[in-house]
């Protein structure tokens, strides 16, 4: 009995076809699937040392067969021809399910003057026996064929691989082999090689097949996130899983079976509209707790797929007359100070300086920052990079991005990260006050020395974008509590932008009209607004500010009932009427207290100002310091100071 170590040395083989002339095939020193092979063969009548005539297509007949394998070619013409320059010293077959070459790449291996292995041959494992391409069609599986495992050819001077392409139903398209020297050392390099590749077709077969779904794709490693190892997950715009890709089913540790039809959330411990609003800031790299391990996944978007906040922006300005931009548009309602500020933020970043923009949560920093870009040419790209939804190591990677992985398919040189895809365009580093100490010492260093160095990598990768940076964290306290870089506020503060609470707004009663006027128009109904409501709503405090309030006229809207002509208060759900009715009773107190026995609460009132306009001194005129250290809302302190 000989050790499986010792099977398909070239001792072992020769060994084997002694055996074989002496009249018995000796499956036991062979591989298993080459003594099938043999065993086939020798029922077909083919022997060692057999001539066979293999059948050739002519040149028309080859390019019949090429436009009938059209897809097989499309698909992976385009890849090989982009790893040829490694293929150096091997011959790459592209096979077709009839075990016909439709293509040859790299050297030309002649096994005799008969036996030139090139397109058109067909390599029917009845006519040409034991081979590598016949046997993974027949085994559904990627083989190696060393040289004296050629049945036909004892003496053959080279071994091959080949593995078998699937499409997404299963069906075999094709196969890729590589036949090299005989006597290279390590043939398993090339069988690795070979899945590879395949496994790298077959991934271009998903993401083609659900370019117009979710595609979420993971992996145990951050660097090999793009490799053909990750495994791809589809899912719909529900978050419903689609389907699940063989290597998806490995990381995620459960059959596709039991994965497809099931809410990604169940999986992943987050909710879908989460992730798809992470994905919305563009920074679609999760950190994902699955399978008692961590995985770092990616969700990629549609195709054409717009971020619901660009849609609505596009949607509430339908027709920009050419000569106004969208900045210009954006700022026609807001009060001149701001609207200055926000044009000296435009002019500021054209000739190369950066902008910070400041504000609550939901008052329009993005909304901002995408209309500045376009002011400025925006012919490069905006990308965005949310600097608080990610943890650290996650930043680093997708900010400067990291170096080659054992072996990537889809993107060759490794991950650019934002600050080279925004390359000629703008980088919105939003919620920067959330960057922790370390990366921010690093991006400064970055954006004085304009160049960036991926992880792993030692290359450096010049830097052309505009940066803006944004934040609802009031960053010079920051800066002051010694949680903020100095050096780097001020790399990045070239001109400020505070945008204020929408309850800071004079006169919001006419901005809900206006927002409501153009909702209208976007869903095509003609509903007025009740006056009393709106005098509710321009009392209501918006906590969630344009976010909040876009919400709440937007439900109101679609939800009304279809033969309403006027919205009011009792139109609206329990839940805004409940919001609404506090916010009034608010109103009515402090009336009261107005009215009432005015000389005691006057004073008290007074006191109360002047305990503010004191802190707010203390804080160098910083409001949201100031509000911080007396516990209140900044809305609330603009409002007992005006
Ligand atoms: N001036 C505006 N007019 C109408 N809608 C606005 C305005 N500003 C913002 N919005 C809407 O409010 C929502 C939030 O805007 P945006 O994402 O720009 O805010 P943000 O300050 O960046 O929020 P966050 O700090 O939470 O990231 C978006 O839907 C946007 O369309």
């Amino acid at each position: 009995m000989i050790a499986r170590a010792a099977l398909r040395t070239t001792s072992v083989i020769r060994q084997a076809h002694e055996h074989l002339r002496r009249g018995h095939l000796p499956v036991d020193l062979l591989d298993a699937s080459i003594g099938r092979s043999w065993q086939r063969c020798l029922e077909h009548g083919l022997h060692p040392g057999h001539q066979p005539d293999l059948p050739r297509l002519n040149t028309l007949e080859l390019r019949q067969h090429r436009e009938t394998h059209r897809r097989l070619l499309e698909l992976a013409d385009p890849l090989v021809n982009q790893v040829a320059e490694d293929l150096r010293g091997c011959q790459l077959l592209l096979v077709t399910p009839d075990a016909t070459v439709l293509k040859s790449y790299g050297r030309n291996f002649e096994l005799s003057e008969r036996f030139r292995i090139g397109a058109g041959i067909n390599l029917d494992e009845r006519s040409f026996g034991t081979n590598a391409p016949a046997l993974a069609l027949i085994e559904r599986a990627p083989v190696l064929v060393n040289s004296c495992e050629h049945l036909l050819f004892p003496d053959n001077p080279v071994s091959c691989v080949a593995a078998p392409l699937f499409d997404l139903d299963g069906d075999c398209l094709g196969l890729i082999d590589l036949t090299f020297e005989a006597d290279h050392p390590r043939p398993e390099i090339f069988l690795r090689r070979v899945q590879q590749l395949t496994g790298a077709l077959e991934q271009r077969l998903f993401l083609r097949h659900y370019q117009q779904r979710w595609v979420l794709q993971v992996h145990a490693s951050l660097a090999e996130l793009d490799a053909v190892s990750s495994g791809l997950v589809a899912i719909n715009d529900e978050g419903v899983i689609l389907a699940v890709a063989p290597q998806a089913s490995q990381w995620l540790g459960q059959d596709a079976v039991s994965l497809v039809g099931r809410p990604i959330e169940a999986l992943l411990g987050s909710s879908w509209s989460a992730l798809k609003r992470q994905c919305e800031r563009q920074s679609a790299l999760l950190g994902l707790e699955l399978t008692g391990g961590r995985l770092f996944g990616r969700l990629n978007p549609p195709d054409q797929w717009q971020p619901a906040e660009a849609l609505r922006i596009a949607a509430t300005q339908p027709v920009l007359k050419a000569h106004s931009s969208r900045l210009d548009s954006l700022v026609k309602g807001w009060p001149s100070p701001l609207a200055r500020e926000a044009r000296r933020a435009a002019r500021a970043l054209t000739t190369g300086l950066p902008v910070l923009l400041q504000g609550e949560t939901g008052t329009g920093k993005e909304q901002l920052a995408r209309a500045l870009h376009e002011s400025v040419g925006g012919k490069g790209p905006f990308v965005g990079l949310n600097c608080a939804a990610l943890p650290e190591s996650l930043i680093e990677a997708e900010l400067f991005g990291y170096g080659e992985g054992a072996f990537t398919g889809a993107r060759k040189g490794g991950y650019g990260g934002r600050l080279v895809q925004a390359n000629g365009g703008t980088l919105l580093l939003d919620e920067i006050g959330d960057m922790p100490l370390a990366l921010q010492a690093r991006l400064l260093r970055v954006l004085q020395e304009r160049v960036v160095t991926p992880l792993g990598d030692h290359r450096e990768v010049p830097i052309d974008c505009r940066v803006i940076a944004a934040s609802h964290r009031d960053l010079e306290a920051r800066v002051e509590a010694g949680e903020f870089r100095e050096d780097l506020f001020y790399r990045l503060a070239g001109v400020v932008v505070e945008l204020p609470a929408l309850s800071e707004q004079h006169s919001l009663t006419e901005t809900i009209r206006r927002r409501w006027a153009a909702l209208c128009q976007r869903h095509g109904r003609e509903l007025a607004l009740d006056e009393t409501l709106c005098e509710r709503l321009a009392a209501y405090d918006w906590p969630g500010n344009w976010r909040e309030l876009e919400h709440c006229l937007e439900v109101a809207l679609v939800g009304a009932e279809p033969e309403l002509v006027t919205l009011t208060l009792e139109a609206l759900s329990p839940r805004w009427q409940r919001k609404l009715a506090g916010s009034l009773s608010a109103t009515r107190s402090t009336m009261t207290t107005e009215e009432g026995t005015e000389t005691g609460h006057q004073a008290l009132r007074d006191l109360e100002q002047a305990h503010m306009r004191r802190t707010l001194e203390a804080h160098e005129g910083n409001v949201t310091a100031a509000a911080r250290a007396l516990g209140v809302s900044r809305s609330t302190l603009y409002r007992r100071l005006a």
